[in-house]
């Protein structure tokens, strides 16, 4: 397949909140920001971009909202590419896996190598983890001693190297700010809580902060035993959290036994290193 070059391009993926769009120069990541989801059949893009940003840039977009796609592939005017799972070099990532979280891991990779631990913390909150495939073991055919081998055995390709990467698994729940509207929509007296950005009373002695210390305290302790659990497993991973609520959960755990980062741009990484197998970057 023959690449083409590619100076300025835009990379937008579509979560379940909001949109997150990326300017590139190239292999630079100029400039980062959200926008609210389109609202209706898009003709102009120009609202959702930054001024200086011309709308003719091609863009490559993931999406995990279908209905957001349909709105975004009615713009007819701009070179529109979309990424797909199969865009993303990792072995078993199963079929209805989440692009967002695919693209994400694999910016993850190949940021910080493997194995690797990925907590989005954003509408939905994932736990998505890789590892290092592990090379198939070259089983030989039994043969009885009585029939001896009569020419050579040609060894099984492996298939795969060893540094490629493998989806080891994962886990979905409700993001932070998903449980307390939760809580909101389907009770008839709890109110809507803002998050305060300190950790609240654990034993809380009124309603909005008894419903900000059951969320807090529960997620901080789900998120450090699913950790533990991955470090058990993997003790040289690094832990990296992204997603809007990345910075703040992240603030709030004590100390771990890994490496924990805050990278907002994972899905930058992942989308830069998707789109130069297709291009040259100038
Ligand atoms: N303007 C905003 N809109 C939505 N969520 C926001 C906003 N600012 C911060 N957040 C936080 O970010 C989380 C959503 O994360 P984000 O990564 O933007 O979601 P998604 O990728 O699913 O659209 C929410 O739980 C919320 O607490
Ligand atoms: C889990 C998600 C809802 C997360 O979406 P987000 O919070 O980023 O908007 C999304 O990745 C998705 O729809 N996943 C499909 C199911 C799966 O990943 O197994
Ligand atoms: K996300």
């Amino acid at each position: 397949m023959s690449k083409t070059y590619v100076s300025d391009w835009l990379g937008l993926t579509i979560g379940n909140s909001r949109l997150h769009w990326g300017w590139f120069k190239g292999d630079i990541l100029t400039e980062t920001w959200d926008s609210p989801h389109f609202s209706h059949p898009v003709t102009d893009l120009m609202p959702y971009l930054q001024p200086q940003i011309s709308p003719s840039l091609p863009l490559y977009f993931a999406s995990v909202v279908p209905q957001q796609t349909t709105l975004l592939l009615s713009l007819d005017s701009i070179e529109l590419r979309e990424i797909l799972l199969s865009d993303v070099s990792i072995k078993g990532l199963y079929p209805t896996i989440g692009i967002d979280r695919a693209i994400a891991l694999w910016g993850a990779v190949q940021t910080y190598g493997l194995p690797v631990l990925v907590i989005d913390a954003g509408t939905a909150l994932t736990f998505t983890g890789a590892n290092h495939t592990q090379l198939r073991k070259q089983t030989e055919s039994k043969r009885s001693p009585h029939h001896p081998k009569t020419h050579p055995v040609t060894p099984a390709i492996p298939d795969s190297q060893p540094s490629s990467p493998t989806l080891f698994g994962g886990a979905i729940l409700p993001g932070l700010r998903l449980q307390f509207q939760s809580l909101h929509q389907k009770t008839a007296a709890l109110p809507s809580v803002s998050l305060s950005p300190q950790l609240p009373q654990r034993w809380a002695l009124n309603t909005p902060n008894a419903i900000e210390s059951g969320i807090l305290y529960t997620l901080l302790a789900g998120i450090q035993d699913f950790i533990k659990d991955w470090l058990q497993q993997f003790p040289h991973s690094k832990v990296i959290f992204t997603g809007g609520d990345a910075t703040m959960l992240s603030s709030l755990l004590p100390p771990q036994d890994a490496e924990m980062i805050v990278d907002p741009n994972l899905i930058f990484w992942g989308a830069r290193a998707i789109v130069e197998q297709y291009s040259i970057y100038r």
